[in-house]
């Protein structure tokens, strides 16, 4: 599934930079106002941090909500407690756009993450010129000096990058890369399959001082207590959040969960102690 999502992805950048060149584009970024400190937003707390994602469809669910206010809907996961809001830019099978971000950007005061393939420099040039703060790389869809090359450039642009894995192979070279946020993909990309205990299982060989973010499959707030207790410092949310009756409720819901006292988490411990 990969594959073909990459192949898509690439068909339509070379529409985009058919229609605006890199030099142009590069303008651009360079007078968009300065990227938020995402690792700021994100630094270890009692309790986790919830990165809420603008998700129209999904290749494993196909369509999940028709969504027609982005930015409304940003809005209130920013109310709900958000420190992150995450939007879809791929157009095909997730339904989203960079008009998407563009709406939550003007919308929301919190750092702004563009989730998409990114497979090239072009693609970080016109986050940063679309206002994201983030962008997210995907270890399985990228050589390991494509993917230091796309770190190094998000970072000279003032942006982090969530660096994705979903295995141990992956995770040691996304920690090789030097990533400051990583997040363990629960869902494996290339069969679509949800497995709840990658992320507990891959936490431990994440370096002290390095943001863990446990991603995919979080149902509700106790997947959150779980992934708290198994040390992630942040949850990434999507399906159960934009199918959900209040979008807001629903993150301050998982937000409370977390910080219950029978939660021993990552925070709890102070950063990256995992003794
Ligand atoms: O809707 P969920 O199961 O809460 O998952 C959100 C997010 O983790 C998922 O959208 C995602 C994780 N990694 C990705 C890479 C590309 C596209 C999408 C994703």
């Amino acid at each position: 599934m990969l594959d073909e999502i990459i192949e898509g992805v690439r068909e339509d950048l070379a529409a985009r930079r058919a229609a605006l060149p890199l030099e142009a584009l590069k303008e651009q970024a360079l007078r968009a106002p300065s990227a938020r400190d995402a690792v700021a937003h994100l630094a270890p707390r009692d309790g986790v941090h919830v990165i809420a994602e603008v998700k129209r469809s999904s290749p494993s669910k196909g369509a999940l909500a028709a969504i027609a206010d982005p930015a409304g809907l940003a809005a209130d996961y920013a109310a709900g407690g958000a420190s992150v809001i995450s939007v879809l830019t791929e157009a095909r099978r997730f339904g989203g756009s960079l008009a998407d971000l563009d709406a939550v950007r003007a919308r929301v005061d919190v750092p702004v993450l563009r989730k998409d393939f990114v497979v090239d420099p072009y693609q970080v040039w016109e986050a940063r010129a679309h206002g994201a703060d983030l962008v997210l790389l995907i270890v399985a869809a990228l050589p390991q000096e494509v993917l230091v090359g796309l770190l190094e450039r998000v970072e000279s642009l003032g942006m982090n990058a969530l660096v994705e894995a979903h295995d141990e192979a992956e995770l040691e070279r996304a920690v090789a890369a030097g990533a400051r946020i990583i997040g363990i993909n629960n869902r494996n990309l290339k069969t679509l399959d949800v497995d709840r205990d990658t992320f507990a299982r891959l936490a431990p060989g994440v370096p002290d001082g390095v943001i863990r973010v446990a991603e995919s499959g979080v149902r509700g707030p106790l997947d959150v207590m779980a992934f708290a207790e198994a040390g992630a410092h942040a949850v990434l949310v999507g399906e159960a959040l934009v199918t959900g009756a209040s979008p807001r409720d629903a993150v301050a819901q998982m937000l409370a969960a977390a910080s219950h006292p029978a939660v021993h988490g990552a925070g709890h411990r102070g950063t990256g102690s995992r003794s």
